[in-house]
């Protein structure tokens, strides 16, 4: 795993200790080995670019900052969006945004981009008229269809960016996307009924038709693909050239000790609130759950194939992961003790569509941004940019708690009945 150089450790490290010392401040050292009062410092670190080591390797690494995180959709994509979102605002870095959307989405990359006209928001320091430099953003992680050069023009440092994306378990990844968006209503079902009738309209569907494959469509690739085996087993192995690491959903955990590996972040950097989740997942039976393996295949190799080049990243990360692993799920406990008050389902016509969490009272500046209710973080990095207003933001923010004001705590209140153990 990565640490921050403490003196104590060994003498490998040791070497480097007066570079490190030079490169990283005081307050950030003591940050990783003290959690608690890294939460109350955490502002106070904004712009400082941080210098690692690896114990395991003992090699130094640089915090990465420049990345494009390529957001597919029901695949955990808002909960690890939402902790990159977190990682650029705390360090003032520009994201790069439509003007359009509640929260700058683009969906299609379809750009604007002339002297006079822009159809992105402006990177931080930069007006809105100066079309042309919209541009030298340091992270993407919006919803947007993967076209790899169009990025790379509006990125800074385009040359040393990290990419990442998140996978899904096809079949749950449909199921999810089916219920969510309420495509079952469109298609004239309920949803009490779904887990008998899904197969009959499965069974009658026309052929690629039904919204599938859309993990592929989201990383740019077209849906004739998906059906083309041969065509699949080229283009899988050229998307694996693209990135950086794919992070699983099922391992979201696991996925993130190798993000933090790649980026060189922090434990902290990685900590999360679970987003959109549905309360009232649907269940299927075996012979439902074929009919949309069937007709996901894009899906279901390009799943199969990033599943073994995680295990085999797991493998090369060593012996350490385990520990890493043990230590942030430690972590995950005492955060989410610490920053999540309640937790409400969020209802839309027939469904309630997703569990929204809220922060405790008195909480800190980093759990109002850990838990992000209602995209508050997200619509301040969007104001942050230039956009002034959008008519959904009030309906948002009305049943949240107001962004609060921050005082560095040392402790924070625990749960009645919550016992706070150590980190380490
Ligand atoms: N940490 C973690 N671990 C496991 N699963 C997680 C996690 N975070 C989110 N989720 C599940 O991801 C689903 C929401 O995905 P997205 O955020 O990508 O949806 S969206 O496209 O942005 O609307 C949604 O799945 P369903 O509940 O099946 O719909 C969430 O429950």
């Amino acid at each position: 795993g990565f640490y921050l150089l403490h003196s104590s450790r060994s003498a490998l490290i040791n070497k480097f200790n007066m570079a490190v010392r030079l490169a990283v401040p005081y307050s950030t050292q003591k940050a990783t080995t003290d959690f608690t009062t890294s939460l109350s410092t955490m502002t106070t670190l904004q712009s400082q670019k941080t210098l690692f080591i690896n114990v395991s390797s003992g090699e130094m690494c640089n915090e990465v900052s420049n990345f494009v995180f390529v957001k597919t959709h029901k695949t955990g994509s808002t909960t690890l969006r939402s902790l990159t979102c977190r990682y650029g605002y705390f360090r003032n870095l520009s994201f790069l945004l439509g003007k359009q959307g509640v929260i700058g989405h683009l969906n299609q990359l379809n750009l604007v981009w002339t002297q006079n006209e822009s159809n992105l928001l402006p990177p931080i320091g930069v007006s809105v008229e100066d079309h042309l430099n919209h541009r030298n953003y340091n992270i993407s992680n919006i919803h947007v269809r993967y076209n790899g050069e169009l990025i790379r023009k509006l990125m800074y440092r385009a040359s040393d960016l990290k990419y990442f994306t998140i996978l899904r378990n096809p079949t749950n990844q449909w199921l999810s996307q089916f219920q969510y968006f309420g495509q079952y209503r469109k298609a004239g079902l309920s949803l009490s009924s779904l887990p008998q009738t899904l197969i009959r309209y499965l069974k009658k569907l026309k052929e690629r038709t039904g919204g599938f494959n859309n993990q592929l469509r989201d990383l740019g690739i077209h849906s004739s693909i998906a059906y083309n085996s041969s065509w699949l087993n080229e283009t899988i192995p050229q998307i694996d050239k693209e990135y950086d690491l794919v992070l699983i959903m099922e391992h979201f955990d696991e996925s993130l000790i190798l993000l933090k590996k790649l980026l060189c972040w922090s434990f902290k950097d990685i900590l999360y609130v679970k987003k959109r989740q549905q309360p009232n997942p649907l269940k299927i039976n075996e012979a439902t759950r074929k009919e949309i393996q069937k007709r996901n295949v894009g899906d279901e190799a390009l799943y199969d194939y990033f599943l073994k080049v995680f295990w085999s990243k797991v493998e090369d990360y060593g012996p350490s992961f385990q520990k890493d692993l043990n230590q942030f799920r430690r972590m995950l406990n005492e955060t989410w003790h610490m920053c999540v008050g309640k937790t409400v389902a969020e209802k839309s016509q027939d469904n309630y569509r997703y569990l929204e969490t809220y922060v405790t009272d008195n909480s800190s500046e980093f759990c109002w941004a850990l838990v992000n209710t209602n995209f508050q973080m997200d619509i301040e990095i969007v104001k942050r940019q230039g956009k002034t207003s959008d008519d959904r933001w009030p309906g948002l923010l009305k049943q949240s708690e107001r962004k609060p004001v921050v005082k560095p705590q040392r402790r924070f209140p625990l749960r009645k009945g919550y016992k706070r153990k150590p980190i380490h």
